[in-house]
């Protein structure tokens, strides 16, 4: 069975002036899925998520929400969305469970009970009764996750919601909106230039650069993908495997604490070896290490700064 985006954009267009800041964006995001939003500093992405939140217009282009056309439907397409673009705003004399009364008086046919609900699904039972300017800036933001969620939206959809966060709390956040898409059925839709936190938190992941979608992966291919691996050689004596490194491969070795590293094809590891090996250099160990999504993400975009 074919599964139906909760979110579709096509050839999604923002112009300022003569400039195009957006430009011909293309997105699927499927229920159950929490997709990443990543590009360098002023790439486009804020400009993206504020288009579909409603919060500035859409020059070019579609965008329709559990198939409703945002662009004709507004009102009726964005009660499915949940969002937190700009800091939630808060009554810091309140509790959290009064500020969230408020929130859910606004919206239309949800039983009360739901606040219990998302009081638990961003695990602020405890503090719930607390006034919220006694919460720390994490739990500030699980209750703006909190009241974005009170209406039951079929797409979340958060612009750098671990900002400002501490290790600690944005953990917290990762793991509320990884057990939010599934215990929801939620799609949620994040951007972050925290390319660490994205690699451990999203299923997908689209890279966006000059306003326009590069390249849209499921994020372990974004990550394997790439000719080729950083590889770290621990072999003594060191600077005598360095040289003969250096002679075989024009540079592109690095010294450090564990080994050298270097970058390699697959098939050259054991080639590399016997050569060390022939030259009397004792290879303890050749690893490939890991690479991370911030390799990736600089090797795809020239290494522009992230943002
Ligand atoms: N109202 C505006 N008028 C003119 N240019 C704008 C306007 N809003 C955004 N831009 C420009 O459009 C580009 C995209 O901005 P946007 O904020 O969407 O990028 P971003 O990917 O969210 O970047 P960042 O990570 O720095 O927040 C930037 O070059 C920005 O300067």
């Amino acid at each position: 069975m074919k599964r139906e985006p909760v979110l579709r954009v096509r050839r999604l267009t923002k112009q300022i002036g003569k400039k195009k800041i957006v430009e011909g964006v293309d997105l699927d995001i499927y229920p159950g899925e929490v997709f990443g939003f990543l590009g360098p500093n002023g790439a486009g992405k804020t400009t993206t998520i504020r288009m579909l939140v409603g919060l500035t217009k859409i020059s070019e282009g579609d965008v329709s929400i559990c198939g409703i056309n945002l662009k004709k439907n507004f009102e009726e397409a964005i009660t499915h969305v949940g969002g937190i673009v700009e800091n939630p705003e808060m009554y810091k004399f309140l509790t959290g469970y009064q500020n969230l009364v408020h929130f859910w008086r606004m919206c239309k046919k949800v039983p009360k009970s739901r606040i219990d609900e998302v009081t638990r699904l961003v695990g602020l039972e405890k503090a719930i009764h607390n006034k919220v300017k006694t919460y720390s800036l994490g739990m500030r933001q699980r209750l703006g996750l909190a009241q974005a969620l009170l209406h039951s939206p079929s797409l979340l959809i958060l612009d750098e919601p671990t900002n400002g966060l501490d290790p600690a709390g944005i953990r917290e956040i990762r793991e509320y909106l990884r057990r939010l898409a599934q215990e929801e059925n939620l799609a949620v839709m994040v951007s972050s230039h925290l390319l660490s936190e994205m690699e451990l938190m999203c299923d997908r992941i689209g890279v966006i650069q000059n306003g326009q979608v590069i390249e849209v992966k499921d994020m372990r291919d974004f990550v394997d993908e790439g000719a080729t691996r950083n590889v770290v050689i621990d072999a003594q004596p060191v600077a005598e495997a360095q040289r003969v490194l250096e002679q075989l491969l024009e540079g592109g070795i690095r010294k450090e604490a564990d080994g050298l590293l270097l970058d390699l094809e697959r098939d050259q590891i054991p080639f590399i070896n016997a050569h060390l090996v022939s030259e009397g250099i004792r290879v303890y160990s050749i690893r490939t290490v890991n690479r991370t999504l911030e390799d990736r993400f600089l090797e795809m975009t020239g290494g522009d700064t992230i943002g």
